[in-house]
């Protein structure tokens, strides 16, 4: 019986998807929080749903399908937590770093960063930590090209201000900035999830990407991406995606949804 968690304009696509040769090698790219893995107050408890790893591991093993993770994680963490199959394409701090699982590890690209990069991230870094101080439930997370300014465990009054200071921080500092849920993220690396998924889609050659995330940072995936591509906005907000779904337990629905149309056309 039809799984009701996936609405029947994505059910009819990925079927289709299933019978279309032409739609080979297919690139299915995701991203982590939020999608794979239901929002935590503590980025650390983050993970991904169990019916997740299982559905990954059968797409990886699909003939003509290569399967990423695009998050604004940073590498050393979405490597941590993905739980992904070797050859998975790791995408992390929204581009900034890129990686290929491999059975030993990671397959890894050195992110450098030059020495004027490398002072700015340092004053980026007390700055927001400036930001954070005195307000219960600001916190600040630092990644190799960025920092964080997290407001999850904040009350309003504490969260909007921070948020706000944050945003102008980096305009301030001339810095790539990005407002996710409940995250303002400053970055001295520029760096977005469609101009990265489209550089792994050319490189791979896909003619159909198939894309799903919850975040409005996941707008920039849906915008950069082409009319034949298949975009799933997971859970509610405004979006470009042309598909929705409830939730992550539904968007691995879909997925394993997917992996039948694959593996029986
Ligand atoms: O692109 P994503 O894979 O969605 O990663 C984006 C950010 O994810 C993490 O923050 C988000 O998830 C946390 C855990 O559920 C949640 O507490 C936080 O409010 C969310 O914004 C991560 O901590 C960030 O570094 C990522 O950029």
């Amino acid at each position: 019986m039809a799984d009701a968690r996936v609405p029947d304009d994505l059910r009819e696509r990925l079927t289709g998807l299933g019978a279309d040769a032409a739609a080979r090698p297919l690139l299915v790219a995701l991203d982590f929080d939020g999608t794979l893995a239901p929002l935590q107050d503590d980025p650390a408890a983050s993970r991904i749903l169990p019916a997740g790893v299982e559905v990954l591991e059968s797409l990886a093993a699909v003939d003509g399908v290569h399967l990423a993770l695009v998050s604004g994680r940073a590498m050393a963490d979405l490597h941590a937590l993905a739980q992904v199959p070797p050859g998975t394409y790791l995408v992390g701090s929204h581009g900034a770093e890129r990686a290929r699982v491999t059975q030993f590890g990671l397959d890894r690209d050195v992110v450098e960063l030059t020495h004027a990069q490398a002072d700015l991230l340092a004053a980026l870094g007390a700055r927001a930590a400036a930001v954070a101080r005195g307000r219960d439930g600001v916190w600040v997370e630092s990644k190799p090209t960025a920092v964080v300014v997290h407001t999850r465990l904040a009350e309003p009054a504490d969260a909007e201000p921070a948020e706000a200071e944050a945003v102008a921080l980096g305009t301030e500092l001339g810095v790539g900035t990005l407002h996710g849920k409940d995250v303002v993220e400053l970055s001295v690396l520029p760096a977005d999830k469609g101009t990265a998924l489209q550089a792994l889609r050319h490189e791979l050659g896909a003619p159909v990407v198939l894309y799903a995330g919850d975040d409005v940072t996941d707008e920039h995936a849906f915008e950069a991406l082409d009319p034949q591509d298949v975009t799933v906005k997971v859970g509610e907000g405004g979006t470009v995606a042309r598909f929705r779904v409830a939730d992550p337990q539904a968007g691995v629905a879909a997925l394993a949804l997917l992996h039948d149309a694959l593996t029986t056309s």
